[in-house]
């Protein structure tokens, strides 16, 4: 598996190798001087440098070594850096750590002390890392939705606008996409949000069951039924009925629920007496109703009663950044619930993850991730870990145009959630002036709402 990155910036090419040895288990890159650290940073983004204060021009001063760590922590801020200083030299030692150095070391090199300061360092750069990310996700609109892309803020947006309405909602997306934790965000957005939040899944039911699961039964409506049945309609009163697969509703009972939803009443299963109800209806399905009216398996009026308001969901593959996003959120979750030593991923596993197409989205990931962390046996996942092969991933095909043009696309998503849309904020955030941003986002065609 390829192993952590760890930036050695040393001009002594005898301690260079000495230290190179010593770190065996990181992929070590080094460099000599301030110019070759700087492009090192930018191309690998080490997570921890071990930096020599002595550095040419000045290797008996420390003016040089000292600018490569500011420069260094301006390039990259999050990254662990330990500045090795002469014997003694303690107030150089001190002056790093007010720069923003994260550790010291005084020469002679005792490898095994240098190592445990290096470990601590990567281990303080992974929880920092999945801090951020936490807190990132945190600040997602809705409890346990994590997105960064434009495209789901999109949609989240709009759930907010509607819940507070009474509107039946309609969420039409492919399996695992998260139309259940929507349907419970707008439940608990809307002001039923202490009522009850009651889900069925009209697909995972016999279709014989299925009418007396929803509106319940009356004692001795039919063999077994011994008493008085409330269904999910009714206990739904004051709170939402979240129908799932409706798609997959017979007929008959389309023709009840359509009466329920133009007229609020229903009746039991072998009763005779009109029950209101007043429960808000959200309904999910991963099938095209369209042609499911068109091949007379669905009302065309209760399609029209139950999409008020339709909500698509895009597919992960489709979001912008939220696969590796999942990925992190999800490594953490199981690794805390297993009380595993997993907590990362290697390059190329994210760059796996993020190119592929996920058929089964979000649920999927989850289960995907959750496998590879209790089966791992490092702290990194790698490809293998979590199943998915390089090769399936288009990767190699990739041109190095379509490589930037995506990275470039990535880039404007990201800056443009992370400023909430706001189009200033985003140009800053890229180093990009406000025009250039209009035309990236054009050029990508993505809104700035
Ligand atoms: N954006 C998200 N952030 C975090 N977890 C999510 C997200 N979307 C979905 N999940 C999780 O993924 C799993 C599948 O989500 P959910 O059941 O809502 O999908 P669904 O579209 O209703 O699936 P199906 O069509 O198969 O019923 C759940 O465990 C859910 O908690």
């Amino acid at each position: 598996m390829s192993a952590e990155k760890l930036l050695i910036v040393e001009d002594d090419p005898g301690l260079q190798k000495q230290l190179k040895w010593c770190f065996e288990n990181y992929e070590v890159i080094t460099a000599e001087d301030r110019e070759s650290a700087l492009a090192q940073v930018r191309r690998h983004e080490p997570m921890v440098v071990l930096q020599d204060l002595g550095l040419p021009p000045d290797p008996d001063g420390i003016d040089e070594g000292m600018a490569t760590l500011s420069e260094i922590l301006s390039a990259a801020p999050g990254t662990k850096v330990i500045v090795v200083t002469g014997n003694g030299d303690e107030t150089s030692a001190v002056k790093a750590v007010g720069l923003g150095a994260y550790d010291f070391y005084q020469k002679p090199v005792d490898t095994d002390v240098l190592n445990l300061i290096v470990s601590r360092a990567f281990h303080v750069a992974h929880l920092e890392r999945q801090n951020r990310e936490l807190n990132r996700a945190q600040q997602s609109p809705m409890d346990g939705l994590i997105t960064g892309s434009q495209r789901m803020l999109k949609v989240t947006r709009l759930i907010g606008k509607v819940a507070p309405t009474n509107a039946t909602v309609l969420l039409l997306g492919e399996t695992g996409t998260g139309k259940e934790v929507l349907a419970q965000a707008l439940h608990r957005l809307s002001d039923r949000a202490n009522g009850k939040f009651v889900a069925i899944n009209c697909a995972a039911i016999p279709e014989n069951l299925l009418e007396s699961e929803l509106f319940g039964y009356e004692r001795g409506a039919f063999t077994g039924a011994h008493k008085q049945t409330v269904g999910k309609v009714e206990l739904a009163d004051g709170g939402t009925l979240f129908l799932d697969e409706i798609g997959d509703m017979p007929m008959p009972l389309q023709s009840k629920m359509l009466r329920f939803l133009q007229e609020r009443v229903m009746e039991r299963v072998g009763g005779r007496k009109e029950i209101a109800v007043d429960a808000r209806v959200i309904c999910a399905t991963h099938q095209n109703l369209t042609d499911l009216i068109r091949d007379n398996g669905f009302r065309e009026d209760l399609y029209y009663r139950v999409s008020e308001v339709a909500v698509e969901i895009p597919p992960l593959r489709d979001r912008d950044g939220d696969a590796v996003l999942l990925a992190r959120f999800f490594l953490a979750k199981a690794a805390e619930r297993h009380g595993s030593q997993v907590r990362g991923f290697t390059d190329k596993a994210l760059a796996a993850i993020a190119a592929h197409t996920w058929p089964g989205n979000v649920r999927q990931m989850e289960n995907v991730i959750n496998r590879a962390v209790i089966i791992a046996d490092e702290k990194l996942l790698d490809v293998d870990d979590i199943g998915l092969d390089v090769e399936d991933t288009g990767l190699p095909t990739l041109n190095l145009r379509q490589v930037r043009d995506e990275a470039e696309r990535r880039a404007v998503d990201a800056a443009m959630s992370h400023a909430d849309g706001n189009i200033s904020k985003a140009a800053e955030l890229l180093g990009v002036s406000r025009p250039t941003l209009y035309d990236l986002m054009k050029k990508h065609g993505l809104s700035g709402s």
